[in-house]
């Protein structure tokens, strides 16, 4: 697919983080892994991790990112802040597909303690494989992408 992409997950999220690090590999895609380790079992703060990715993406350093933490939940707070960033949380085939092509979701959130990991790995397949519509929906970005310089 000739992409880089990034990813990082807290304490949570480490283990669906190394399968999806395997995935990635096994699809011959460029990944910049920004921690932690796998082997790390220190409780960690997601935000720091979201940071670090979320301006790495935004400045063009990744194509895309990927942020697993526990739910999904922070990772996809802290990401949002960070302009240019429109970091989706999805759980199911539907949403990985929509964040795409209504969204044109720049990082994925994944819950690693919310879902099946084996089905995680395909919510990342099809969330790299869908392209964003464009025409109304650019409309409706470009008025998310005009709240962060008010
Ligand atoms: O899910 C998360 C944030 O939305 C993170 O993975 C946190 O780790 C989660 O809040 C759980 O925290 P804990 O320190 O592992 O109890």
């Amino acid at each position: 697919m000739g992409m880089k992409i990034g990813i990082a997950s807290d304490h949570g999220g480490r283990e669906l983080k190394h399968l999806v690090v395997e995935f990635l590999d096994s699809q011959n895609i460029e990944v910049q892994d920004y921690g932690v380790a796998r082997d790390d079992a220190t409780s960690v703060d997601y935000p720091d991790y979201a940071e670090k990715l979320a301006k790495d993406v935004a400045a063009g350093k990744c194509e895309r990112g990927i942020l697993i933490c526990g739910t999904g939940i922070g990772m996809s707070i802290a990401a949002n802040k960070v302009a240019g960033i429109r970091a989706t949380l999805v759980w199911d085939d539907f949403t990985a597909k929509m964040s795409r092509l209504h969204n044109n979701s720049n990082v994925l959130c994944l819950g690693e303690r919310v879902l099946n990991h084996h089905r995680a790995l395909d919510l990342v397949q099809i969330w790299l494989e869908a392209s964003f519509e464009g025409s109304r929906h650019q409309r409706r970005l470009d008025k998310i992408s005009a709240l962060e310089t008010q």
